[in-house]
């Protein structure tokens, strides 16, 4: 029964639609699934008269319950309790799962009526009969029809009040000199790269890390240990390099090779871009930089990682660039594989990452860079322990700390979700404007949305029907002409199909990307499109995080992307660094009240209706449907190839 309604802050993922509904639909079913048990019963018991001796054992057992269920109410009347008639009792089950969807109306004799019913003795009233609350009561109500009231998050005043960074890459850019405190040689290989300015998210964090880092490898003066980062910026904003170049300035100093720095992400194709910008900024370094993601064998990963020698073994990496499974197989199999020098642990694309704490690679991680920490020397020269109270003795011995850095697009605002990252005093940097703080009455209102979109996005949607997808699609990429397009499904099977039939139509030189191929051909397909070799890849959301494709005009989502972060990371595609890019998002009449609505949740700014009337689609049709009995003959062909 909803008397009272727990509010608790379930993250802004699940306050989307889609699990609004859920919730609804599931409690709709769980009543009528109550509702025809309880008919069913009273259908049993009517047809069938109770044999006296039945009747005694269970009027027996219905005593014992009694005895041991608590008494909830005094007076009784409560609704489910023993003192309640039986028939009644059945009709509140029903009543009780309806309301947990809190949204339903309460039916005649729910909650309002027995909440409002008089502290009488049980079954003073006919069952069916209306009671009217008396003069004295106190009447709760409001649990109409209207909606459950939006639980504000509570949030720590590190997440309400996070240091704000400038979301417009094109206007507020700081020159590379303002920044005084990068290293020359960097500085230089920036400029080399054709980067003169920062972008806002860089100009914010690079001298906060650098400072934290000032310290060398030991914890700053007064024994406080560096402050955890988390930065929510754009996609395309230059996350990277905010990491990446105070990361290898801070190593530069180093005297003797051990891994200090761990890089951690979620695929292969991310781990592969990223250590291939820590390897440009590395070069002429005695930095060394090792990329574990299983593309290669174990052995050959190791022997990248670590090399025996005669008293044991030598580190040959500084900077591992990973993916979790990979590193937590070096972890446990290659001998002389060390964390205990780790001083920066990045943990990119961070929401997802946390998606992923459930294969406890965190913990692993953690544990081999504080390994045995009871059993250490209180004495030691070095010590390494985990953050911990500031105390004169704490202070007395150089502490070496492990510093994290979150970096993301969307990174979740939930409390319970980043706890899982054990943050040490963390600090967020982010494009979204503070918030009064804690307990802010209009979340969305201020900020103008849960995420920010670059600035030169483009968002349009197109109607159509199911059938007419494919067509649709043909048209956009012939009309809007553009020369580098992906195009996202929500499977490979799709993703597949359409890839098939846009061969058949012929005119668009195309390709796909999903896991049907393996590391090495996805690789080779990701270069190709970045040559301008392939117009159009269609692509399911294997691409959507983090690829860095440079020159992408235009993002399709062949099929709407579920989820709002999905859809950030997709269209995050297109528009980066500053320039422009167009979003076109396919939608069947179903999915647009529900799309429109999340996207307005999202923040996006402006969302432009495409309409392709059936004119424009017409000319194509006799091509595509001759496209389209290709696709069936292949289809077949490959159903036959697999059968045999
Ligand atoms: N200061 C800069 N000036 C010009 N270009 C830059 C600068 N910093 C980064 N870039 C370029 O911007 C592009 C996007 O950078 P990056 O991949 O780091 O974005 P991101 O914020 O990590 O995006 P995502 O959230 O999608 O992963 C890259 O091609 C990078 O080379």
């Amino acid at each position: 029964m909803a008397l009272f309604y727990v509010a608790r802050y379930a993250g802004p993922e699940a306050a989307g639609a889609e699990a609004e509904a859920e919730a609804d639909g599931r409690a709709r079913a769980l009543l009528e699934r109550l509702q025809c048990r309880a008919r069913e019963r009273q259908r049993q018991q009517q047809s069938r008269p109770q044999e006296p001796e039945e009747a005694a054992q269970t009027e027996g057992a219905a005593s014992r319950r009694r005895r041991r269920r608590p008494r909830r109410c005094k007076g009784g009347g409560a609704p489910g309790s023993p003192q309640a008639p039986r028939s009644k009792r059945r009709r509140e089950a029903g009543e009780e799962a309806g309301a947990e969807s809190s949204e339903e109306a309460p039916r005649e004799g729910s909650v309002d009526a027995e909440a409002a019913g008089p502290p009488g003795t049980p079954g003073e009233q006919p069952s069916g009969e209306a009671r009217g609350p008396p003069a004295h009561a106190l009447l709760l109500g409001g649990f109409g029809r209207s909606r459950a009231p939006k639980v504000q998050p509570f949030l720590p005043t590190w997440l309400a009040q996070p240091s704000c960074v400038g979301r417009n890459v094109t206007e507020d850019l700081v020159p590379i000199e303002d920044v005084p405190e990068v290293h020359p040689d960097l500085q230089r290989k920036l400029r080399a790269h054709g980067i003169s300015s920062y972008f806002p998210v860089q100009a914010a964090v690079i001298p906060a890390l650098l400072e934290s880092a000032a310290q060398g490898f030991l914890v700053a003066r007064g024994g406080y240990q560096p402050r955890d980062l988390c930065v929510s910026a754009p996609t395309g904003s230059g996350k990277t390099l905010a990491f990446v170049i105070p990361v290898v300035q801070a190593l530069l100093q180093r005297a003797v090779c051990q891994v200090r720095a761990l890089v951690v992400l979620p695929t292969k194709e991310l781990a592969q871009q990223v250590s291939k910008v820590f390897n440009v900024y590395t070069d002429a370094t005695p930095l060394r930089v090792a990329l574990v993601t299983g593309q290669k064998s174990l052995a050959k990963e190791q022997e990248g990682l670590v090399q025996k020698t005669v008293d044991g073994f030598r580190c040959l990496a500084d900077i591992v660039v990973a993916t979790p499974g990979r590193l937590v197989d070096h972890v446990d199999q290659t001998p002389g594989f060390s964390l205990q020098h780790l001083r920066f642990l990045v943990i990119d694309e961070a929401d997802r990452m946390i998606d992923s704490m459930h294969q406890s690679w965190l913990p692993r991680v953690v544990a081999a860079a504080f390994p045995g920490e009871g059993a250490k020397d209180p004495f030691a020269l070095l010590q390494r322990r985990q953050p911990q109270v500031v105390t004169a003795a704490s202070t007395c011995c150089p502490q070496m700390p492990l510093q994290k850095l979150l970096f993301s697009a969307t990174l979740t605002q939930n409390p319970e979700k980043l706890q899982q990252l054990g943050l040490h005093q963390p600090w967020l940097f982010s494009t979204r404007p503070a918030r009064g703080g804690p307990g802010d009455a209009d979340e969305d209102a201020d900020s103008g949305g849960k995420y920010t979109f670059p600035a030169g996005l483009s968002h349009h949607y197109v109607p159509c029907r199911l059938r007419a997808k494919p067509l649709v699609v043909l048209h956009l990429i012939l009309h809007l002409g553009f020369s580098r397009i992906l195009c996202f499904t929500n499977s490979r099977e799709n993703s597949h199909r359409l890839f098939l039939l846009v061969q058949a139509f012929g005119g668009v030189t195309v390709a796909e990307f999903s896991s049907r191929y393996g590391p090495g051909q996805r690789k080779g397909i990701l270069k190709q499109f970045e040559q301008g070799k392939i117009q159009l890849l269609i692509s399911t959301d294997a691409t959507a995080r983090g690829i860095d494709v440079q020159g992408v005009q235009l993002v399709v989502n062949y099929d709407a992307p579920q989820y709002l972060r999905t859809y950030v990371h997709r269209v995050g595609r297109t528009a980066r660094a500053g320039n422009t890019g167009q979003a076109f998002t396919l939608l069947l009449k179903v999915q647009e009240r529900r799309f429109l609505r999340m996207l307005t949740e999202a923040g996006v700014p402006e969302l432009e209706r495409h309409d392709t009337p059936s004119e424009l689609l017409q000319p194509l049709v006799p091509q595509y449907e001759e496209a389209l009995s290709q696709l069936e003959r292949a289809v077949k062909e490959e159903w036959r190839q697999k059968a045999a």
